[in-house]
């Protein structure tokens, strides 16, 4: 079956299960624990409900938006997921030519199997870089300044990954890098052999052995200290630590459980999504991700608040199903659900979509107890 017959993404990931070997599948899909966080990233879309207004022309649609100052054909970007190579031979490169074909942003991970100057090199396109602090700080500084000089236009440094969360399918699996996929950025900087074996994954043992777990606010500005580029923090839940983040000078902030693999329990992404946006009060962009599948999702995020959103798993299982057609695939999908609930409701452009287009549970309740 091609990508282009599959009619949503929930069948992308059903054909990505059945193409790829299941130590792959199961590191892409899988959450910490017994997964209930990676259960509520997709409920809590579910229990929100919308509003739409009627008799509005809408015979013109435009979903572009501008992020840190780029404009891109609509609010749907793409996280950062490592080792695109897992998922097909061409890596994180055919991932970047869809995004950029799709007029978007990608975040390129640091942990990629295709090298940032190789994502680079597949021609124009917005990408922000990704970091994970390692213990070496020369080998993080030097990341840092390799993404500058190869034209990428952000760092986002990822802050709720201390160590690697208790990924039980990988556990179980054993799971191993296979002999074509490598860390291409670090590659002759980190030895990874000899390292404690602290886990049956050997991805946990590796985080476990070079990331810096001692990473904290004041390495922030350590990270402003040696680069021009803008800072976006990735894996804030709460008021309190956005509050920190506007005060270390991020320059945006994504509120993501990191696809709910990392703390088992947290909130999903978008039940606190709108007190975040209300205490940061515009400071700074706020960026969603976690569980966002459908174009009504990327509305709701929109509706509370959400300057843009970003999707992880859905461009990995693209990527596996038809490499970058299917990545292209994916993002069009987006682009399509995304156009059809704007007309929908009644919104003609991204700035229109306002706080009254949403119900959440609890305004339901409220709205349904009230007339008791
Ligand atoms: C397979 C996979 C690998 C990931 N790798 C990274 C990574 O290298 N760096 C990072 O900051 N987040 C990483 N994430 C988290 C994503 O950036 C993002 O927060 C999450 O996937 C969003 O949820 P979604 O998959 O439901 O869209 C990864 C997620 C997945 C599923
Ligand atoms: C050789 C350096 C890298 C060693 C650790 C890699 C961990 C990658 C984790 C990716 C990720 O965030 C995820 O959710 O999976």
């Amino acid at each position: 079956m091609s990508s282009q017959e599959l009619v949503n993404l929930d069948e992308f990931e059903a054909l990505a299960k059945t193409k790829l070997p299941k130590m792959a599948f199961d590191y892409f899909a899988s959450g910490s624990e017994d997964e209930y966080s990676l259960r509520e990233n997709r409920n809590a879309f579910s229990r929100i409900r919308l509003r739409p207004r009627i008799l509005v022309d809408v015979s013109s649609v435009d979903a572009s938006t501008t992020v840190l100052g780029f404009r891109i054909s609509m609010p749907v970007m793409v996280a950062p997921t490592a080792m695109h190579k897992l998922a097909h031979p061409e890596g994180e490169v055919a991932t970047a030519r869809a995004i950029s074909a799709a007029d978007t942003i990608m975040i390129l991970s640091s942990s990629s199997s295709c090298s940032m100057e190789e994502v680079a090199a597949t021609g124009p396109g917005v990408r922000f870089f990704q970091l994970y602090v390692y213990k070496d700080r020369q080998i993080t500084t030097q990341l840092v300044h390799r993404a500058e000089d190869a034209g990428y236009s952000a760092i986002v440094l990822t802050v709720d990954t201390p160590r690697l969360g208790r990924r039980e399918a990988d556990l179980k699996n054993k799971f191993k890098l296979p002999p074509h996929v490598s860390y291409k950025n670090v590659e002759g900087l980190l030895n990874v052999n000899n390292l404690e074996k602290t886990s049956d994954s050997e991805l946990a043992a590796w985080a476990d052995n070079l990331f810096d777990r001692s990473l904290n606010w004041k390495d922030v500005k350590w990270l402003q200290s040696i680069t021009k580029l803008p800072v976006i923090l990735k894996g804030i839940l709460t008021v309190e630590d956005a509050i920190l983040a506007v005060q270390a000078g991020a320059a945006g902030i994504m509120v993501s459980n990191h696809g709910a693999r990392q703390l088992n329990y947290v909130p999903a992404t978008i039940s606190v999504l709108e007190e975040v946006v209300k205490a940061v009060g515009g400071q700074v962009p706020v960026f969603l991700d976690g569980g966002i599948r459908r174009g009504t999702d990327v509305f709701k995020a929109l509706a509370l608040g959400a300057s843009g959103v970003f999707v992880g798993r859905p461009s990995v299982f693209g990527l596996a199903v038809d490499g970058e057609a299917g990545v292209r695939k994916v993002l069009q999908m987006f682009q399509n659900e995304l156009e059809i609930t704007m007309a929908l409701m009644g919104v003609c452009s991204i700035k229109q979509i306002c706080r009254n287009h949403v119900q959440t549970e609890h305004e339901h309740h409220t709205a349904i107890n009230s007339k008791l």
